[in-house]
């Protein structure tokens, strides 16, 4: 039996003036999936992500989480249901502790004698915590995230989507820029959010890590979606052949034969 639908959109369109991003999009994450998102440069990848974060209102279409509607209007409303997404920037704070970079913008306060100090105890207790869910190794909790390797640090982004409590985490380009082994921990670390049972969207260009970790493959080519496979039914090189449109051509051919 398959899962039940996390998150779902139909119809997208978004347009930049003239051009069309996304030409009514079609995009579904189950619950507990790793969905990959992959296309050519230009397919649309950013400005779906950015729409499922909020940061883009759709020009039409509609999107449910839990088979309601919902409608973001900024990056908060995305955060408020559940849906973190973490660019490649990562957006922590090289000069700040692990621990506080979980805890940013929502540290946890608490009142002595009717004074706010904050909880350091407890946002290191937690965030160690949510590091050990996901396996990721830090060397201390105390240490600063410029110290930490790009794993590491891609560790803490995800850990602070956790302690939002995310459900959907949508991640872009994770791997892009990693040393190998540093690409073998973070493609661990989404594997751990699928145990959680955590719906994971995956933006990669490496096709090997896609077929690694991903359950479905979304793709994406001029705006429009072209296919959407079943990872262990594709090989790398029908996803190739997706992402360069040859699979598109060949179809049509048929279609016109
Ligand atoms: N803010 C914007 N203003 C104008 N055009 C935009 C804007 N954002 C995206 N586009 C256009 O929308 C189309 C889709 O771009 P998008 O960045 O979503 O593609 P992508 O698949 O993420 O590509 P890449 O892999 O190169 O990042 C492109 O033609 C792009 O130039």
């Amino acid at each position: 039996m398959t899962d039940p639908l996390k998150l779902s959109m139909r119809g997208l369109v978004k347009r930049f003036g003239g051009v069309v991003a996304l030409d009514s999009v079609d995009f579904e994450l189950r619950r507990g999936e790793v969905m990959a998102l992959v296309g050519d440069n230009g397919a649309g990848k950013s400005t779906l992500i950015k729409t499922l974060a909020g940061a883009h209102m759709p020009d039409e279409g509609v999107m449910e989480i839990d088979g309601a509607p919902v409608r973001f209007t900024s990056p908060q409303d995305a955060w408020n249901r559940g849906v973190a997404t973490i660019f490649q920037e990562l957006a922590l704070a090289g000069k700040m502790t692990i621990a506080d970079n979980i805890f940013l913008g929502r540290e946890i306060v608490r009142k002595v004698a009717g004074i706010p100090f904050l909880d350091r105890r407890e946002m290191h207790r937690r965030s160690k915590e949510l590091l050990e869910r996901l396996d990721v190794v830090v060397p201390d909790i105390h240490t600063w995230v410029e110290y930490l390797s790009g794993g590491q640090r891609q560790g803490v982004a995800i850990a602070r989507a956790l302690n939002i409590d995310a459900e959907v985490i949508v991640m872009d380009e994770p791997t892009a820029a990693l040393a190998v082994a540093e690409v073998r921990k973070v493609l661990e670390f989404i594997k751990a959010l699928r145990r959680q049972g955590k719906s994971v969207v995956l933006i990669s260009h490496n096709v090997q890590d896609v077929m690694e970790v991903s359950d479905r493959i979304t793709v994406l080519r001029r705006g429009r979606r072209i296919g959407l496979l079943e990872t262990a039914n594709t090989t790398p090189e029908e996803v190739v052949g997706y992402i360069t449109g040859a699979a598109l051509a060949q179809k049509q051919q048929l279609e016109q034969a």
